[in-house]
């Protein structure tokens, strides 16, 4: 396995990310529409909050998952008996967030949104046949006034040497949603789990987009698009004391989309969250 770099202006684009979403359950794209210089402004601006104590003026709010998790809550991976090594804000439009970073953040959300809605009539076109007629609507219609999509600012602080002995940035985990549209972070460490069991690093230049598939689209596929189990590791040396920021935007269709004949994304979301102890 291999993940092939894809320029989304290429002619077979919509074809090429599609046959590697099937085969890798990963889809990596180059010459993506969502500005660097955007981000690069975003990083900056998130590090800035991740840093000052008034971050926990915004502690999420359990019942609708929106603000600011801290290291003592983030997730412990389903299957793992470490917490991450992470803090993280989860940003809705309809949720909490600092006034001076909302108009950035938003408009970031709302692009990547639109940009994410392409990429599922993508998902759809190149879907076989015997695949596609098991969709219960049009994927891009999934996520339409969805108010479940969320975009997490993630904060993978340096390591210090006082972590527990074997945790990591983030294990080894799938993500729940459709499709998770991720932004090439401002440091390496991203890698996916291959059949054969061995880890591969994901590519990750400043200017790449690393797409991937998660368990609801695995669900709603029958399989057809594999939920690539997948991780953050532990810088090396030098890099050991530099901390990572990266921003996840993970498709969340409405609560009362049928994602198949077994389940609805809001009982999907439910059952999933309790499992990793933050609902
Ligand atoms: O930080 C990253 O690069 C990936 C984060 C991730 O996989 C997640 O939050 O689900
Ligand atoms: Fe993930």
């Amino acid at each position: 396995m291999m993940l092939p770099i894809v320029d989304f202006n290429a002619d077979n684009a919509a074809e090429e990310f599609v046959k590697s979403l099937h085969e890798t359950g990963f889809g990596v794209l180059k010459n993506h529409p969502l500005q660097k210089d955007m981000l690069e402004s975003i990083y900056k601006n998130w590090a800035g909050f991740f840093a000052d104590e008034k971050k926990h003026d915004f502690k999420f709010n359990v019942e609708t998952q929106d603000g600011f998790f801290p290291d003592t809550v983030s997730e412990t991976a389903k299957g793992a008996d470490k917490k991450d090594i992470k803090e993280y804000y989860h940003y809705y439009p309809w949720g909490q967030c600092p006034e001076e970073l909302r108009e950035e953040i938003h408009a970031y959300y709302e692009q990547a949104t639109a940009f994410a809605s392409t990429l599922l009539d993508w998902v759809e076109q190149h879907s076989p046949a015997e695949v596609s007629v098991n969709y219960k609507e049009a994927l891009s219609s999934m996520i339409k006034n969805s108010e479940q999509i969320l975009l997490r600012i993630l904060h993978y602080p340096p390591i210090t040497g006082d972590e527990e002995v074997g945790a990591i940035r983030a294990a080894a985990h799938g993500d729940i949603n459709l499709l998770t549209v991720l932004p090439a972070a401002n440091a390496s460490g991203l890698q996916v789990l291959k059949k054969d069991g061995e880890w591969l690093d994901v590519p990750g230049d400043f200017g790449c987009l690393i797409v991937n598939i998660g368990d609801m689209l695995q669900e709603a596929s029958g399989g057809y698009f594999p939920s690539t189990i997948h991780r953050v590791i532990n810088p090396e040396g030098a890099d050991r004391t530099k901390s990572r920021i990266s921003l996840p935007l993970f498709l969340h269709p409405r609560p009362d989309v049928v994602l198949s004949d077994r389940y609805t994304a809001g009982e999907y979301l439910d059952e999933r969250l309790r499992e990793l102890g933050v609902k």
